[in-house]
């Protein structure tokens, strides 16, 4: 393939995102008619200056308007009444408070999503799973629904292309500063289209670490009618999670980002661990 080629592709790429941005930035204006979204100034790649196509949509925030009126009639150019939420993550701007985003992690039955209720109950942050978010995918009946339905049940990772977009129409509807996200990034192509694509830096990482005995114990006892909570589907998201998620893991560890939690205690002892660290995240809140 010639550079041109390869250029022209990236060129084509970053013109599909501006689109599919455009069309989640427009949904989410139509279903939350006091919260509008005005795209900010592009963020030029050194690499890619092209990408600003793509990314100036990916760099869209959130702004409280006013008028309903206004918030569905003109998103583009609606005046900030009031800071909002910058889901570019580039850093505080000016009137934008900075996204805090946490990433969960942990084996197959670990506890993530039972800490995440948590959580939420508590502190009201945003939660986002990724598999929750898939599974509801899944009934799309769509192409992309139907793979997603087969990895889901083979164990596989699902291809970031599908999991980002819908984490990213996900933190536009829910609106808010701070954001648990559960289960993601599970491999380091989730993680480098992740950073590529928003910017965002986890402020933190909370990571339930939990004997695979334990895991398969609770997993074959959860009993939510999923596909993959089976004894050979479980035996290979274990595998993947060696392999694929452990790495992650420590990618962030060695940034000095990993809270380690002994995930092998009862919901309340595990959760006495998790609290501080999301509370401490509160201050900083704007
Ligand atoms: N600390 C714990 N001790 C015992 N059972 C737990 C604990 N945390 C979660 N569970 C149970 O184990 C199963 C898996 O938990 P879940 O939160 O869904 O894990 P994950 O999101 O990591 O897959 C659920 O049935 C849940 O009720
Ligand atoms: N980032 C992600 C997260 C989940 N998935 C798929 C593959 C996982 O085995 C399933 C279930 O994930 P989920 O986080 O809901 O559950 P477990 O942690 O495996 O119990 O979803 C994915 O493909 N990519």
């Amino acid at each position: 393939m010639t550079v041109r080629t390869r250029l022209l592709q990236q060129v084509f790429r970053s013109l599909r995102q501006a689109t599919s941005r455009v069309e989640s930035v427009s949904k989410a204006a139509l279903e939350h008619p006091t919260v509008t979204l005005v795209a900010c100034a592009p963020q030029q790649s050194k690499r890619m200056p092209w990408s600003c196509l793509g990314y100036g949509f990916a760099a869209a925030s959130l702004v409280t308007v006013a008028s309903p009126l206004e918030a569905s009639c003109s998103p583009a150019v609606a005046a900030p009444q009031t800071a909002g939420v910058d889901l570019s993550n580039a850093g505080m701007t000016a009137g934008k408070a900075k996204l805090q985003v946490i990433f969960v992690l942990g084996g197959p039955g670990s506890g993530k999503g039972t800490q995440c209720a948590k959580l939420v109950q508590e502190f009201g942050l945003l939660h986002l799973s990724a598999g929750d978010l898939l599974r509801a995918h899944m009934k799309s009946g769509t192409p992309d629904g139907n793979m997603v339905a087969e990895m889901i049940k083979q164990g596989q990772i699902v291809p970031s292309r599908v999991t980002i977009s819908l984490l990213e129409e996900a933190m536009l509807k829910g609106g808010k500063q701070q954001v648990l996200i559960d289960g993601f990034p599970r491999n380091e192509e989730n993680r480098a289209a992740f950073e590529a694509q928003t910017g965002i830096e986890p402020e933190f990482v909370l990571f339930f670490n939990c004997p695979e005995a334990v895991m398969e114990k609770r997993l074959l006892g959860r009993q939510e009618g999923r596909t993959d909570d089976n004894i050979e589907t479980i035996r290979k998201r274990f595998k993947v999670f060696m392999e694929s998620s452990m790495p992650i893991i420590n990618f962030y560890d060695a940034k000095g980002r990993v809270r380690k939690i002994d995930a092998d205690r009862d919901p309340e002892d595990v959760y006495a661990d998790v609290r501080p660290l999301v509370e401490a995240l509160q201050s900083f809140a704007v």
